[in-house]
This record gives C-alpha cells, structure tokens and sequence, in this order.
C-alpha cells in the first residue's frame, strides 16, 4: 500500500455479523480507531433512549464516528434518500437536528445526504429544487459543528440521478451559487464511481479539492479491495498526491467474515 490515508469502517456493511451497537467495538478490536455509519435507525426522528443508546456504544467503543448518513428511506426497501423527495421533505428536515445532534455529542465531520431516487408525482425540475433548499439547510445546520455535508453519486438504483461526480458536483454548484454554504462537498465512493461508468482517474486529477469523503470496494461484487479488478491502492494514492487527507470508508461487503476481510491491509494498522 503506498499511501497513508487512514481508514474508517463502515458498520453498515460490516460486522453486520453483529448487533448493531457492537459493532464499533469489534471495528476497535480489529485494530480500528473510527467508524461511519448509514442512519443507524428505523425513524427519522427516533426516540431518545435509541439515539442514547447509539452514542454510548460509539463512546464507550472508544472510537470516533467520522461519518453518519442522514435518515434515508427504507434502504433496504431500494428508497435512496429523502434530499429530494419533495412529499417526504419535512421528515429529512425533522432528521436534520437529530443527525447533527448526534455529531455534536460524537465529534462527527462529515453528514452523508443522499440525493433520493426520482419519484412520481412532481417534476424533476421540483424535485431538484427541493434538494438544493434540503441540502443548503442540512450544510447550515451541520456548520454548527464545523461538519460537512456530502453529496454521492450511487450506483444500482435506477432512478437515483446522480451517477457520476460531475452530477454530484453539478448539484452542489447549484447549492453553492444560491447559498452561502462552503461546507458541502462530493463523497467519491471509488466503488459506486466506477460502477457508474466514470472516468475515476480523471475526477481525482481534476476534482480532488471537492472531495469531502471517499469510500472503497472492489468491483465485481462490492467486496473488499483486491477481490476484483479497480485499481483502488493506486487511485488512493493519486488522492493523496493530489490533497486529499480526509478518511476512506471501508464500505464493502466482506466475502468472507468482517474480521477475515481485513487481510488486504498491510500490517500492523493499529489505529488506522
Ligand atoms: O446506498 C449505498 O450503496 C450507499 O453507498 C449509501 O451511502
């Protein structure tokens, strides 16, 4: 491995072998200091005891939550996000306290706000209005805390419209020229990037400086890194020359055990 960018696990996709709330600390017995995670409950706004019960697990795993996903939907439902979903608009918005509140208690940097599948019933045009405001009033909130709010193309959901970076980026120009709000950047997931067809080199030659987050998986199969064929060693390292310093998402699906998975890092990565 030939970079130094420091790695943070995503207990959405792994240790799923677990409860939820164990999960940060098997990620710091393998040898982690940090996790991210996709919103971590059913509601949008769920009850305190719950939103309690999550910020002991992370606090008493004794690692960092770099990153949170605002309320989404039912993901496994195929929904993608509620940004710009305009009948669901003011439940991402109730979602907007929560999820900076849990920050706050948590020192977490970066706010992941999916866009949201196009749905029927209001033009695209409404649909996309709608994000700009949700996701101009996500970035002001998340200033509070000095936090960011992150923009991610996806890949395997048809109708969620941002496919590559530049649709990313397109949405957060639009944010940018109608609000005063620096701290809104892409999240380059190289995995989800590369499925969608982009030219995953090029984004990191001449987009880095936009780049808020980044995550990795191989390709086939959205497995850990070496299982397929993205050259993801290399384009982190091209990251790292071009600026970025930020954390990598471990946001995979281990083809083996969470544990077991791990193998590709070279060792010894205690507090990676
Ligand atoms: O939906 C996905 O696949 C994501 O990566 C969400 O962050």
């Amino acid at each position: 491995m030939s970079h130094q960018l420091k790695y943070t696990v995503n207990c959405s996709l792994l240790f799923t072998e677990l409860p939820l709330l164990e999960r940060p600390a098997a990620a710091r017995r393998a040898g982690f200091s940090a996790v991210e995670f996709w919103w971590p409950f059913v509601e949008a706004v769920p009850p305190q005891r719950q939103v309690d019960a999550f910020v002991t697990a992370v606090t008493d795993a004794g690692v960092q939550l770099t990153g949170l996903n605002f309320f989404a939907g039912d993901m496994p439902g195929g929904d993608r996000g509620l940004v710009s979903w305009p009948k669901r608009s003011s439940e991402f918005r109730d979602n907007v306290d929560v999820t900076v509140g849990i920050g706050e208690r948590l020192g977490t940097q970066g706010f992941n706000a999916l866009y949201g599948n196009r749905v029927d019933g209001s033009s695209e045009q409404e649909q996309d209005d709608v994000a700009v405001e949700n996701l101009a009033l996500a970035a002001q909130a998340a200033a509070r805390i000095g936090a960011t709010v992150l923009v991610e193309p996806v890949s395997g959901a048809e109708r969620y419209p941002l496919k590559v970076a530049s649709d990313a980026l397109s949405v957060i120009d639009r944010v940018q020229a109608a609000y005063d709000v620096p701290n809104i950047g892409l999240l380059a997931d190289l995995y989800h990037l590369a499925v969608n067809g982009d030219d995953v080199d090029r984004v990191i030659a001449e987009h880095t400086d936009r780049v808020a987050h980044v995550q990795v998986a191989d390709n086939p199969g959205r497995n850990e890194p070496g299982t397929g064929t993205l050259p993801l060693d290399h384009q982190l390292t091209a990251l790292e020359g071009c600026g970025y310093a930020g954390w990598v998402g471990l946001e995979y699906k281990p083809s083996t055990t969470s544990e077991a998975s791990f193998g590709w890092i070279p060792t010894p990565f205690q507090e990676n």
